[in-house]
Parts: C-alpha cells; sequence; structure tokens
C-alpha cells in the first residue's frame, strides 16, 4: 500500500515515521519548510518506545501533482490541525482525484463535512487516533508517553471491505496499536467525549488531571463535564456503555494523572488552538440537540476570550 501522511507534526510524523521504519511505502506532504528540514535532518522520533532516525520520502504540494502522476497513491493519512483542513484538503487534492482514500486522524467530527463535500463520502474513511504527541524545537517528534494507536474503520457499508482489510495489514508491522473498529461512528463519539472533557477541564484549570483531582471539588467538576459531553453522544445517537465511561473516567479522574490535553500544551506554547473545532461544536451539537451544557459552555466562553486577546491570526 503506498501512503501519503499530510503533516508530520506530532500524530503524522510518529504515525507516518513508525509506517517507514516498518518498511511501508511512506511519502510525506510538507510545506517547503519542514521538507527542507527533514532533507537535512531526517525524521526524528523521540519516545519511550524506543528512538527512530529515518531518511524520509517528501513532496510538497507543488510538486504533488507531477508525483502523482508517476506515482498513484492508494490512501492519505491526514494529520493536519483542524484550522489547517481548507489548504490541507486542496494539498492532498491531485492523490484523492487520482484514487486515494483519505484516512483522517484529527481531534472532533466537524472535518468530516467538509472533506465529504469536496472529496465524496465514499473515499472518506473515519479515523482517530491515541497518542500524546509535539513538534519539538528542532524538528523531532516527541513522543510523551507510551501509548500510540490509530482506529479505523467504514463510515457506511461492511466493516471488512477490501481496503481496510488492506489497511490493517498495512499497519500491521508498525509499532503502534492498529484498530479496525467495527463502528467507526460510535469510536469518534467515545474518542470525542472523552477528548472535549480533557481539553475543557485542563484548558480552564490550566492543569493536568492529577492537580484538577487534587482540588476540593475538581473530580466532581470533570465527572459533571463528562456527563455533559456523554448526554450529548446520547442525544446524537451514540449512547456510550457504562463500561466505556467508567474505563473513560478512570483516565479522567485518576490521582496524580500528568493527561493534558494536546490543546492545552498548544495553549500554553502560543500556538493556534481547535477551540472552535473541538469544544466549540460540542457545544453547538449540544444546543441543537436540546442538551443543557453549561460547563462546556463555560469553557468554550473562555476559550473564545482566550482567542481573542491572541487576536484574528490565531482565532480557528
Ligand atoms: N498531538 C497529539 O498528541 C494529538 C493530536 N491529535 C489531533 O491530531 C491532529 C493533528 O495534530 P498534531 O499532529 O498534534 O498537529 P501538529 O501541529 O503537530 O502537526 C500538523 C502538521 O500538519 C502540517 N500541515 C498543516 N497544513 C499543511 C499543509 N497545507 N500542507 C502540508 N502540511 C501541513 C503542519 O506543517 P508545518 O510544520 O509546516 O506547520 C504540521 O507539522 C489534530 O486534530 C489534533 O487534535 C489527536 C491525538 C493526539
Ligand atoms: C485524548 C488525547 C490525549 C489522546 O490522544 C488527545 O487526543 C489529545 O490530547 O489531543
Amino acid at each position: 500500500m503506498r501512503m501519503l501522511v499530510l503533516g508530520a507534526g506530532g500524530t503524522g510524523g510518529y504515525f507516518g515515521g513508525r509506517l517507514a521504519q516498518a518498511g511501508a511505502d511512506v511519502s510525506f506532504l510538507v510545506r517547503p519548510a519542514r521538507a527542507r528540514a527533514l532533507a537535512v535532518e531526517g525524521l526524528r522520533i523521540r519516545s519511550p518506545v524506543g528512538n527512530a532516525d529515518l531518511a524520509v520520502r517528501c513532496v510538497t504540494a507543488e510538486d504533488l501533482p507531477a508525483d502523482v502522476a508517476a506515482r498513484r497513491y492508494d490512501l492519505v493519512l491526514l494529520s493536519c490541525k483542524a484550522y489547517d483542513l481548507d489548504a490541507s484538503i486542496e494539498a492532498i487534492a491531485p492523490a484523492v482525484e487520482a484514487g486515494a482514500d483519505v484516512l483522517p486522524l484529527l481531534n472532533g467530527l466537524l472535518h468530516y463535512d467538509a472533506l465529504d463535500a469536496r472529496f465524496g463520502s465514499a473515499r472518506m474513511l473515519g479515523g482517530l487516533c491515541f497518542i500524546s504527541a509535539a513538534k519539538g524545537g528542532d524538528g523531532e517528534i516527541l513522543h510523551l508517553g507510551p501509548v500510540a494507536s490509530i482506529t479505523f474503520g467504514e463510515r457506511s457499508g461492511p466493516h471488512d471491505s477490501p481496503r481496510c482489510l488492506a489497511i490493517a495489514e498495512a499497519f500491521a508491522p508498525a509499532s503502534f496499536d492498529a484498530v479496525h473498529a467495527q463502528d467507526i461512528h460510535h469510536e469518534l463519539w467515545v474518542k470525542y467525549s472523552f477528548l472535549t472533557t480533557l481539553a475543557a477541564a485542563t484548558c480552564l484549570m490550566r492543569a493536568s488531571i492529577g492537580v484538577i483531582v487534587a482540588t476540593d471539588g475538581g473530580e466532581a467538576f470533570v465527572r459533571a463535564l463528562y456527563a455533559e459531553c456523554v448526554e450529548v453522544a446520547r442525544a446524537a445517537g451514540q449512547a456510550i456503555s457504562e463500561t466505556v465511561q467508567a474505563t473513560a473516567l478512570g483516565a479522567l479522574t485518576q490521582t496524580g494523572s500528568p493527561l493534558t490535553a494536546s490543546m492545552l500544551r498548544d495553549l500554553e506554547s502560543h500556538q493556534r488552538i481547535e477551540a472552535a473545532h473541538i469544544v466549540g461544536d460540542l457545544v453547538h451539537r449540544a444546543a441543537a440537540l436540546g442538551v443543557a451544557a453549561p460547563l462546556l459552555g463555560i469553557a468554550w466562553t473562555h476559550l473564545q476570550a482566550h482567542l481573542l486577546r491572541q487576536g484574528p491570526a490565531k482565532t480557528a
């Protein structure tokens, strides 16, 4: 399977790098500055489960049409931030129009509307990832904990389609977990409700889960936030089982946990944040479904205030 990974940041760099390390046919679609850096330094992964220094194949959007004419891609792994979605869609278009399917790794749900509109839903798989990773100051990929998994699946039709079986086979040799979901819509809501709770709580409190739950009322606050997210999911037709909720709450209320959302890391390092795509979108879905979500509303107001203070260039 020939894969094109858009972005060599925290997620694309990690998963694409691990695939390349395992011998997969991987190219990175990156912007010119990243292409130059990768040509000189290679892709460097720094991880508690093993470092890697890899020479990787890169292509820029300008060169992609000629590249695609010479080598057809089977799969695009889309790993941009939500605020870069429009430009990323245009960047991958030559590969998708030549026949590649698209597996997005972005958090949230809203990106599927734009991707379906541009490429048609048949081209689009459902996808998500669990990892804590970031691009470091020297361009290296910092894997911040042992967890690394991609969950993927068909959004309609039989789950065991030839393309999903081929992806499972292509991902199998790589040193991350690959989960072929029976119901990717449900897995997306399970992740979305967990992540939105984590992002809302850790960004509002500027603290990890361990610090939040050490405060008077912190655990009750996190539980109430998660309950709101689960209620939106239920109203959207994606009731989350008690067992899955218990697992999520175990992580969201764990004593001493250093867990934060990637959104807090971005916020604290003065980068743009996906607040509208993640917290704002869930607040809007709650309103449309008639679900009361006051704590999520406060988190969204807080994040909007942060964005407004940053100025228009950072508003997502
Ligand atoms: N980081 C994490 O731990 C996790 C992140 N996620 C989600 O995954 C998604 C990606 O996040 P993450 O990997 O952290 O983001 P990063 O910012 O680390 O990486 C995104 C990369 O996409 C590149 N990019 C953006 N637009 C284009 C374009 N038009 N052409 C080529 N390259 C482009 C950027 O390139 P450049 O360097 O040139 O800016 C950047 O390196 C987000 O939705 C995030 O919420 C999900 C789970 C965990
Ligand atoms: C929930 C988590 C940590 C898992 O990958 C995540 O997606 C994020 O922080 O963006």
